[in-house]
């Protein structure tokens, strides 16, 4: 239990006492200042509502009854009917002992563990990956690896996109290439910048006579399943996944091929998809095409929004195998909850197709369809993200560029390292500053992007965090041999602040677990960092003067930091080097 489910069950069992009616929540809160304790419990107004009692005479009552014995030092109700509560300083000490002995970080494994299905970063392949797929790649990451250490069965689903008339143009503009090539290096090189390969095949499909018509003819022969055309495509998927696996690399996230379900994996159940619909009288042809409408779904001028699932010529949609991805993951992979990370732009799309697959009975209304939706990465001039030519960025190349800034700024601060290890260095600096500057903000609104404050040693940054981490381990350095053994005993106040934070590291997890949101646990290490750098200069660690069991309890509580940033940088698929 931590300290905030602790507080919660004591509380509630006190207010039960107290005459309040069964299940009033205690809602406890960590406190804003100092003054008012460590935590707060705001339930007893609510709970005085409704017995129609004086709120103050209720907490009053509360605190005959609550058993805080041993665990906090104070209790005092305030304002309206606040229960201030101050831990004591020995019960913070033990727990922070048996946290650093058992390695726990008191952390426990939730229970029930769950079964939960991660659709996350789902590329396109008839593209090169951009900025849009490095959000949700990355912010899927961090809660995939969060609900892994909490215990849970997480399956990561890439739906990659590798189906659809696009693959038609692809395919016509790469045969027509070959049949004109004398070696197959030159395709390599050709679809090695995919990018202008998309773009070349389009143009042909806009302005060359007759290659529309071409591509169409692809698209029927894809579906019906020509050998040919299939072995093309496969050709032609298997570049693009390649581009996909170096960026997961680079970027250091869980991904691989294990957790490739693309689009096309569906494909043989799509009929019986809108064959189900119609069973279950939900279908409405409408212009030839087969549409899903709900009452909830309605555009601007209030008339329905359809949900097309099968067009007029036969071709299914994009909605189409969302609907069969939902089913797989419910029949086959038996998930209680499918997180989704998409743009925020698709949250029409995605919340009609959990509507029709609730309807449809495709999945049972107890499984939890959650939309973790995420804005868009602007660029500096408040416009959605692009090169300045407003082309696609490609995710390499602003890497790329993030380890060599990373590299300008590690030699800055560290000019006697050797060249290697400034690389290193900055490698894990530089992807870690991309990664950070995105999972720290909001996930749900649009920021910018922007190279000097995310890689900045000041503020809330991967490299501040990284800095802090490789600092401590630095005093372990200077430190010589450390009692591993001594006992944690806080005296000062920032002792017990930085304790107080280290003792919440489950907490910001319960956070990301129930709402999917890495910058929960960004803003507790920042603090955590800032509570260490107040407390270390309070409490100097290797000065002379400092008395040995002073030093010791300080080594201790410095141990669980760096090891609580550590894993929590590890949480956020960041690395946390020895030394920067
Ligand atoms: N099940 C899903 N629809 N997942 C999201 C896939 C994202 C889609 N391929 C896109 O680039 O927009």
């Amino acid at each position: 239990m931590n300290i905030r489910q602790l507080l919660e069950t004591r509380v509630e069992q006190a207010m039960e006492t107290a005459g309040a009616a069964k299940g009033s929540p205690a809602v406890i809160k960590p406190s804003g200042r100092p003054e008012f304790g460590d935590y707060q419990a705001n339930g007893i107004m609510g709970a005085a509502k409704k017995l129609k009692m004086n709120p103050r005479q209720l907490a009053t009552s509360v605190l005959e009854h609550l058993d805080l014995d041993g665990i906090a030092a104070t209790v005092e109700i305030a304002g309206p009917g606040f229960i201030n509560i101050h831990l004591s300083d020995e019960w913070l000490s033990t727990q922070a002992e048996h946290t650093l002995k058992d390695k726990s970080l008191n952390i426990e494994s939730s229970t029930p563990s769950q079964t939960i299905v991660i659709d996350y970063s789902g590329p396109n392949l008839a593209k090169e990956m951009h900025v849009g797929h490095l959000r949700s790649t990355i912010i899927g990451d961090v809660v995939t690896r969060t609900l892994k250490f909490l215990g849970h069965n997480v399956i990561p689903q890439n739906h990659v996109g590798d189906w659809g008339t696009q693959f038609g143009m692809l395919l016509a503009h790469m045969k027509s290439l070959m049949d004109n090539m004398d070696s197959n290096d030159e395709l390599s090189m050709q679809l090695a910048d995919l990018e202008s390969f998309y773009r070349d095949a389009k143009n042909r499909f806009d302005n060359e006579e007759g290659f529309a018509d071409i591509a169409r003819d692809y698209v029927v022969k894809l579906q019906s399943g020509d050998a040919e055309c299939y072995a093309l495509w496969q050709q032609f998927v298997e570049v693009s996944l390649s581009h996909c696996d170096a960026v997961y690399e680079r970027l250091g996230v869980l991904l691989t091929r294990d957790d490739l379900m693309p689009e096309s994996a569906y494909n043989d159940d799509l009929p019986q998809v809108v064959e189900d619909l119609k069973q279950a009288g939900l279908i409405t042809e409408n212009d030839g095409a087969q549409c899903v409408f709900l009452e909830e779904f309605k555009g601007r001028d209030d008339t329905l929004l359809p949900a097309i699932v099968q067009k007029s010529d036969g071709g299914y949609l994009y909605a189409t195998s969302d609907l069969a991805a939902l089913r797989y993951r419910h029949n086959t992979l038996h998930a209680d909850r499918m997180l989704y990370f998409v743009d925020a732009r698709q949250s029409t799309h995605l919340a009609q197709v959990y509507a029709i697959s609730k309807k449809a009975g495709f999945v049972p209304e107890s499984t939890s369809l959650e939309h973790m939706a995420f804005g868009t990465m602007m660029g500096q001039n408040g416009k959605p993200f692009a090169t300045r030519t407003g082309g696609t960025v490609k995710l390499v190349d602003l890497l790329e560029e993030a380890e060599q800034r990373a590299f300008d700024l590690v030699s800055e601060k560290n000019p006697d390292l050797g060249e290697a290890a400034r690389r290193e260095i900055a490698k894990l600096v530089g992807v870690g500053a991309v990664k950070y500057a995105d999972l720290s903000k909001n996930r749900t609104s649009d920021y910018i992007f922007n190279w000097e404050t995310m890689l900045s040693f000041e503020g809330n940054t991967a490299p501040y965090l990284q800095y802090a981490h490789a600092r401590i381990r630095s005093i372990f350095a200077k430190a010589g041999d450390v009692d591993t053994s001594a006992d944690i005993a806080i005296k000062a106040p920032s002792e017990h602040q930085l304790a107080l934070t280290l003792m919440r590291f489950s907490e910001a997890l319960e956070i990301v677990e129930k709402d999917g949101t890495p910058n929960t646990l960004c803003n507790y290490l920042f603090e955590l960092a800032g509570n260490f750098m107040t407390f270390y200069e309070a409490c100097p660690i290797l000065k002379d003067d400092v008395p040995v069991e002073d030093r010791s309890s300080r080594l201790q509580l410095a141990q669980l930091t760096a090891n609580t940033l550590k894993t929590g940088l590890g949480l956020l698929g960041i690395e946390a080097p020895e030394r920067m």
